[in-house]
């Protein structure tokens, strides 16, 4: 797959001597759904604003569709649309004028058929003659996304999308950011909902005190790090763990009612161990262990983010 932004050894130092960023290496593929995570101040939008030409990189450099964002900052700035948390003016403008006038600034001709399917997939078609001021807020977010759409973006970073907006936007939101990658737009988004980089993404990074500490497939950080437990209600209590199941590390509960196995999800059902739910069920069997009910626990994308975290330097 080819890349559409290359991030290299990037790193930025504000005045105030505060390094957000360090070193920071990155390739996004054409087409993918990226989100960026990391805590407050882990420099999520100060590596977007960089990205999008918005503050100078103390060193390293990017390049987007192969634009460098310094040298040839034109070319690489209108292959991106970036969404805002917040809209900072209220405009007497209408939406339709705002959004067209987007299109303009970056030198694209007028073309009212392709604004009209952006208002429509952004349901603000019956809005466009409204006045920006006379929105709601969600309104108000939709046409920040039509605005950052408006010249045909090739990468659309959308900065915190489900900041204070309600299900429905939300929800809204993902089904055209999800539209929008099936019709060839690369998407990178920053956000703290880890449901929402858990529902949406292909990709992941995580990003803390300004380092890069991963980037990895979705899936495959929910397997390599995804634990389950599977816990057993047993049908009489246990006053200890027979040896027989040993390896499979079972923890007790203190009144012996419960036992919990933790394991790591693998495709094939069986860890390197040879340990498998199967077989220890059926070792439990041998051992005339009865239960009342079973059931499985997940780790979230949530509980890895917050392990990965914990452990950064
Ligand atoms: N203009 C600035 N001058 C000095 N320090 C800044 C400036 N902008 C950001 N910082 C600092 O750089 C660090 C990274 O900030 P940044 O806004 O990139 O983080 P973030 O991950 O986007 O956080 P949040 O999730 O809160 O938006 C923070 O410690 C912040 O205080």
């Amino acid at each position: 797959m080819t890349s559409v932004i290359t991030v290299s050894h990037l790193g930025k130092t504000y005045a105030t001597g505060h390094a957000a960023l360090k070193e920071v290496s990155l390739d996004i593929r054409r087409g993918e759904i990226f989100a960026l995570l990391g805590p407050n101040g882990a420099g999520k939008t100060t590596l977007i604003s960089i990205i999008c030409g918005l503050v100078n990189a103390t060193s390293g450099t990017v390049t987007v569709a192969g634009h460098d964002i310094v040298t040839d900052y034109r070319a690489a700035r209108s292959r991106i649309g970036l969404v805002p948390q917040e809209l900072t003016t209220d405009s007497f403008e209408s939406v339709w004028a705002t959004v067209s006038f987007s299109r303009g600034l970056f030198g694209r001709r007028a073309s009212p058929a392709y604004i009209e399917k952006v208002l429509k997939s952004l349901s603000l078609w019956d809005k466009k003659d409204a006045k920006i001021m006379t929105l709601s807020g969600g309104m108000k977010r939709r046409v920040l996304i039509a605005k950052a759409l408006a010249h045909e973006p090739e990468v659309l970073f959308l900065d915190e999308p489900s900041a204070g907006v309600d299900v429905e936007l939300r929800r809204d939101m993902w089904r055209l950011v999800r539209e929008l990658r099936d019709g060839g737009v690369t998407i990178i988004l920053t956000t703290h909902y880890l449901e929402e980089a858990e529902e949406m993404a292909d990709r992941v990074g995580v990003i803390a005190k300004g380092e890069l500490i991963l980037v990895e497939e979705k899936a495959t950080l929910m397997t390599k790090l995804g634990k389950k437990q599977l816990t057993i209600e047993l049908a009489t209590p246990l006053p200890a763990v027979p040896e027989a199941l040993g390896p499979y590390a079972l923890a007790r509960s203190p009144d012996g009612a419960c036992l919990t196995y933790s394991y790591t999800a693998t495709t094939t059902g069986e860890d390197d161990a040879g340990r498998s739910i199967a077989g220890l069920l059926a070792a439990l069997d041998r051992e005339g262990i009865a239960f009342k009910d079973l059931h499985t626990e997940q780790s979230s994308l949530e509980d890895i983010f917050v392990s990965l975290v914990r452990r950064a330097p």
